[in-house]
């Protein structure tokens, strides 16, 4: 393995596994570590610590560091999301923190700029589309609202060390200029530095800077130029592992309640069979996995969305009354459960709207790693997992997508176009 990278969150290790694998390199995403094929170029290991306690992120994030190493990575990527998911108290700058410690690296980027999806930083801040990142819908994230756009100040209030910056005037000097613009930030003290990106090009500019970097942070943007570096060493073989077709049936389970999920599940809606989970319901125990496992079974040939997604006021009510964490717990266990119950009585497709959704469900599915096929939306890749034969999957981040994705993806994992 020459590049290992540790994800947050299981949609963004399949975001950051498509962008590696596009960009040349013959790619695994790691459920855990230790586990499975390791002959690969690069491998990314999902973590679901976006929203864990911050000891425990760094401690799994340390793990997994470690393992990558052990596998001859040259090169480490902190991947964590490109609208910068994570609370005042962490845990992006805590395990960047702890990541630098380990590789005895000075200075690393920080850059969540993925353009192809809209995720635009300027001056420190990030946008959404046309929109401040506090401004898009993501101030209304059930675990993580993003009330702040500027990720300078945003990742202060998590460090121990003092950030820095550079604009996009230097990114647009050329690598040479960034080297030199990250050494002035080292030496006045600055090792987490967020560095402006709006274009493909600055994207492409910064990786050749970071080239011997041992560690990079950002979103899956950062990673498209970095298979070039290996490439300009003679290091890919240039081959592609081949990934197999699965057939149905299939269901798509939405837990993600973000603007473009609320559309997508819309959109299914108007030709697919859909279950909607009331978290109150679930809370009170009234409905069971077995019930709705039952449901999609009798509904199968039609491909059906379970989904609990809902509207802002519907969530911060139920979070009101329930608690924020017991309520996402619940709804995670039960489409974990779900899926698994589903996968175990032969469903071969599974498509996840949603994170920590997804990582619940890859969970428990108890898959060991995934190979990574063709691209569904900019983002998305259909995964390809073994589970007593192949097991098709899509792991949508609730901000990717287009709104008929759920129905593209199921087609894109048959082969179908
Ligand atoms: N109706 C709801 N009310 C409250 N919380 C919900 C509801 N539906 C889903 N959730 C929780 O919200 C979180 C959504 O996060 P995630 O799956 O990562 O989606 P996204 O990719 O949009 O961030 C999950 O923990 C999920 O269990
Ligand atoms: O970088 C991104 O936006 C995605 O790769 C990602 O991390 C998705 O997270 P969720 O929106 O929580 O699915």
């Amino acid at each position: 393995m020459l590049l290992g990278a540790i994800a947050d969150d299981f949609t963004g290790a399949s975001d950051l596994a498509n962008t590696l694998a596009r960009g040349g390199m013959s790619t695994v995403q790691f459920v855990g570590t230790g586990r499975g094929k390791t002959d690969c170029e690069a491998g990314v290991v999902a973590l679901k610590t976006r929203s864990a306690p911050v000891d425990d992120a760094v401690r799994q994030s340390l793990e997994a560091a470690r393992w990558l190493l052990e596998q001859g990575c040259e090169q480490i990527v902190f991947k964590y999301c490109s609208t910068f998911d994570s609370t005042p108290s962490g845990n992006i700058g805590p395990v960047a923190e702890a990541l630098l410690r380990l590789t005895g690296t000075g200075v690393a980027v920080v850059c969540p700029a993925f353009p192809a999806t809209g995720r635009r930083l300027f001056m420190g801040h990030l946008f959404v589309g046309d929109r401040l990142l506090s401004e898009s819908g993501m101030q209304n994230h059930p675990l993580t609202p993003m009330t702040d756009p500027d990720i300078r100040r945003w990742l202060q209030q998590q460090t121990k060390g003092e950030i820095g910056s550079i604009a996009l005037d230097v990114v647009r000097s050329g690598a040479a200029a960034l080297r030199n613009g990250l050494r002035a930030e080292l030496t006045a003290g600055h090792r987490l530095v967020v560095v402006d990106a709006i274009e493909d090009d600055d994207l492409a500019t910064i990786a050749a800077a970071v080239a011997d970097h041992k560690l990079v942070t950002g979103g899956s943007g950062i990673a498209q130029g970095l298979p070039q570096n290996f490439r300009n060493q003679g290091k890919l073989s240039g081959t592609a592992a081949e990934v197999p077709l699965v057939e149905g049936p299939g269901v798509v389970i939405c837990g993600s309640c973000s603007t473009t999920s609320q559309n997508q599940v819309a959109c299914h809606l108007q030709n697919h069979p859909g279950l909607a989970i009331d978290p109150a319901v679930l809370m009170r125990g009234s409905m069971s996995v077995e019930r709705a496992a039952r449901w999609v079974e009798a509904n199968a040939a039609e491909n059906p969305i379970v989904y609990s997604t809902a509207a802002p006021e519907v969530v911060s009510f139920v979070q009101q009354r329930f608690g924020r964490e017991d309520v996402a717990e619940k709804i995670e266990t039960f489409f974990g459960g779900l899926a698994r119950r589903l996968a175990d009585a032969g469903m071969r497709q599974i498509v996840v709207g949603g994170g920590e959704t997804s990582g619940a469900v890859v969970e428990a599915l108890g898959l060991k790693n995934m190979m990574i096929g063709p691209e569904i939306d900019p983002g998305v890749p259909v995964l390809v997992a073994d589970r007593s034969g192949p097991l098709g999957l899509a792991l949508k981040s609730g901000n990717f997508g287009a709104p008929d994705f759920f129905a593209k993806a199921l087609d894109r994992i048959a082969g179908h176009e």
